[in-house]
């Protein structure tokens, strides 16, 4: 496992897989917005169909945060719910960040990404690393890619900031906005994993601990208008790898797809409600008793769209296994092999996003 001296900070951050890099969607779309080159249209299967409404997004369950950090017994139970036949959930009201940092962040990063290219290459992501602004996960010259641009940054702990690539402009995208959002979402994160550790049967600060050190990365996404919203993917499915994702959307433009029962769903927008999914190290965690759900991003013909991922996840060496209680009568054994964090994270980036294929190898001890 590797790690880079920074010079802008004097210390050693953790490096990351190799990505290939690719154009710009953003410029692509800009200059040439009749035409989707060949490497971005989806194999038939991958694409995005009509979604027959078997699910409603309405059906996608809501937490009360406040309530639930009270110990309402009611909200406990589904959240337990929700982790187990969702591993999704919206959080509609009390999440206790601030409307008006939630709007700063999406006021600032939308004016970051109408800067020039030239601007915006100042912050360009290197083949080596995961931050910056470009493409992660691009492994191979053949592999179908995604309509959109992102911007990563380690946020905590604040050593494993890459100063260089957080933008001096425009002024709001400054590090005093990105600080204020990521405390506020981190403190909604810390809230959630009280509860899950709770539901999962442990003292409240037990899963906390568990990560040695909370972990906290952001990705901001810009998927670009696209003239064949029917051919391509604004991101492949997934699973995220973290502990636990809070998502912010823009409040008026769908994009965002869950799998549920073999159905992709679409998440509606619930105007200032984060987002918040359970990733793989949970799923390891639990023994599979609450999966980390499945899902995509997909564009749309007339509006640009901005989503905010917040990744939790613990330290790089952390040793991660089912826990002993969590083998149940439902899956009597361990059913994912020991594995070090850090191990997961780098071969999970060293493939392509493709669904849960790499959570379905943790089971047999080949990721
Ligand atoms: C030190 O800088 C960083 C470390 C890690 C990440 C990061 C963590 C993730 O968990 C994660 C992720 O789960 C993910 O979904 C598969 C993803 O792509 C959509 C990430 O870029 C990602 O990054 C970032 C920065
Ligand atoms: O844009 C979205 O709604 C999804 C983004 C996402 O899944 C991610 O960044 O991991
Ligand atoms: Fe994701």
């Amino acid at each position: 496992m590797g790690s880079n001296y920074d010079d802008t900070t004097g210390d050693y951050v953790p490096t990351y897989a190799l990505s290939i890099p690719v154009p710009n969607v953003q410029e692509l779309a800009r200059n040439d917005p009749l035409q989707v080159p060949d490497r971005y249209v989806q194999k038939q299967e991958d694409r995005p169909q009509e979604i027959d409404f078997c699910y409603l997004s309405s059906d996608i369950p809501v937490i009360d945060l406040s309530l639930l950090s009270n110990g309402d017994e009611e909200q406990l139970k589904k959240l337990d719910k929700a982790c187990k036949e969702w591993g999704f959930f919206q959080q509609v009201v009390n999440h206790g960040v601030d409307k008006e940092v939630l709007c700063s962040m999406k006021g600032a990063a939308s004016e970051f990404f109408e800067l020039p290219l030239q601007e915006k290459n100042k912050y360009s992501m290197p083949s080596d690393d995961i931050q910056g602004y470009g493409h992660a996960y691009v492994v191979s010259e053949e592999q179908l890619l995604d309509w959109s641009d992102a911007l990563i940054l380690a946020v905590y702990p604040s050593q494993y900031r890459k100063l260089k690539f957080w933008p001096k402009s425009p002024k709001g995208l400054s590090k005093g906005m990105i600080e204020e959002y990521s405390n506020g979402v981190k403190k909604v994160a810390e809230e959630l994993l009280r509860s899950l550790s709770s539901i999962m049967g442990m003292e409240k600060d037990r899963l906390l601990e568990m990560h040695k050190q909370l972990v906290q990365a952001m990705r901001i996404n810009y998927y670009p208008a696209c003239c064949r919203p029917d051919q391509v993917l604004g991101i492949s499915a997934h699973s995220d790898t973290s502990t636990l994702t809070i998502l912010m959307q823009e409040n008026d433009i769908t994009g965002l797809q869950i799998k549920h029962n073999g159905e992709w769903v679409a998440v509606r927008p619930i105007p200032d409600a984060l987002v918040v999914n359970v990733g793989d190290v949970i799923e390891f965690w639990s023994n599979g008793e609450y999966k980390s759900i499945e899902h995509r991003a997909v564009t749309n013909k007339s509006k640009a769209r901005i989503s905010y991922a917040t990744f939790f996840f613990p330290h790089d060496d952390v040793e991660i296994e089912p826990l002993d209680h969590m083998e149940s009568s439902t899956s009597p054994h361990k059913m994912y092999k020991r594995v070090k964090y850090g191990d997961h994270l780098r071969s999970s980036m060293k493939r392509r996003m493709e669904g849960k294929a790499h959570t379905e190898m943790a089971k047999t001890g080949k990721t």
